[in-house]
């Protein structure tokens, strides 16, 4: 037990139950340069196999581009993602989205003129096998797929209570059902690292409390790790395990939602702010 514990960094946020498995994603030393600004630098992070972190920190912060990072839409500058141990260097986005990264964007990109079921299936499409001409020619192994594309999406959809809106367009939803068929859609894709960018946006408090009880059920439905970008300190103190803000690029504290909530670089940073506000 005791050499387990020395390879988690001392100052990670893992909870208790992850400590002695490996972590699912370690970023070292990450960073990335726009032009003079460092809008990410020197960001280091741990997260446990089936934790629930947040990112947080004033807008600017470089939360995003943490996470355009961690699924390659950049290449970083420097440092090293390692995701289940493995060095993610190289990887594109499709790449890193099938070696378990899935995550939802802070304006909704739905296909607004496609079913809900079919936005789910979209997600599928890493797992499905099915040539180009099963797909024209309807073959008996297209099918096969296809019955198990649709129980899976049921079942998914069934998560959120949303299997009755399956035939709908997925534009035709109302905005928080938008939101939930995103992180459905994302949950398709089989991840064991979902990200989360501002799930509550938008959200009025009902819808926000069934997220996040939604957001613990995914978690032990699936036994994931969930890192989550948000805004709505409610949210965040009430659902995150461990925190991690950041400020002009750099990570200025680290640990429970109770001790980063004291700590006074986070009050002039971050939540002072939002009090005078
Ligand atoms: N492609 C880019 N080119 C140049 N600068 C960029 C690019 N992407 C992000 N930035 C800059 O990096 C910094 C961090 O931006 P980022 O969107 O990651 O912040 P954030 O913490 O997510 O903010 P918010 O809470 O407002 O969404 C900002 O100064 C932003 O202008």
């Amino acid at each position: 037990m005791a050499s387990k514990l020395v390879t988690i960094p001392s100052n990670s946020m893992i909870p208790e139950r992850d400590i002695d498995k490996s972590p699912i994603l370690e970023c070292i030393n990450l960073g990335i340069q726009f032009g003079g600004l460092k809008a990410v630098d020197d960001f280091n992070l741990t997260i446990g196999r089936t934790e629930i972190a947040g990112l947080i920190g004033p807008n600017g912060a470089g939360k995003t581009t943490v996470f355009n990072l961690l699924t390659k839409v950049y290449q970083p500058t420097k440092g090293t993602i390692l995701l289940d141990g493995k060095d993610t260097h190289g990887m594109n986005t499709m790449q890193v989205n099938k070696a378990g990264i899935a995550r939802t964007f802070q304006n909704i990109r739905l296909f607004n003129a496609m079913s809900v079921e079919d936005n789910v299936k979209t997600g599928m499409e890493n797992q499905m096998s099915y040539g180009m001409w099963s797909g024209i020619f309807r073959t008996p192994k297209y099918w096969k797929q296809e019955k198990i594309a649709h129980e899976r999406a049921m079942e998914l959809l069934s998560i959120f209570h949303m299997e009755d809106m399956a035939q709908m367009k997925a534009g035709s939803l109302p905005y928080g059902a938008q939101r939930r068929l995103e992180i459905v859609r994302a949950l398709a894709t089989n991840p064991s690292l979902l990200l989360l960018d501002e799930p509550a946006a938008g959200m009025n408090p009902s819808e926000t409390a069934e997220l996040m009880e939604n957001i613990r059920k995914i978690r032990d439905t699936f036994q994931i790790a969930v890192l989550l970008i948000e805004h709505d300190m409610n949210l965040v103190m009430n659902i995150c395990e461990g925190l991690c803000v950041l400020n002009f690029g750099r990570v200025i504290a680290k640990g429970t939602p109770e001790d980063v909530q004291a700590n006074p670089a986070v009050i002039e940073a971050y939540l002072g702010k939002q009090k005078e506000a």
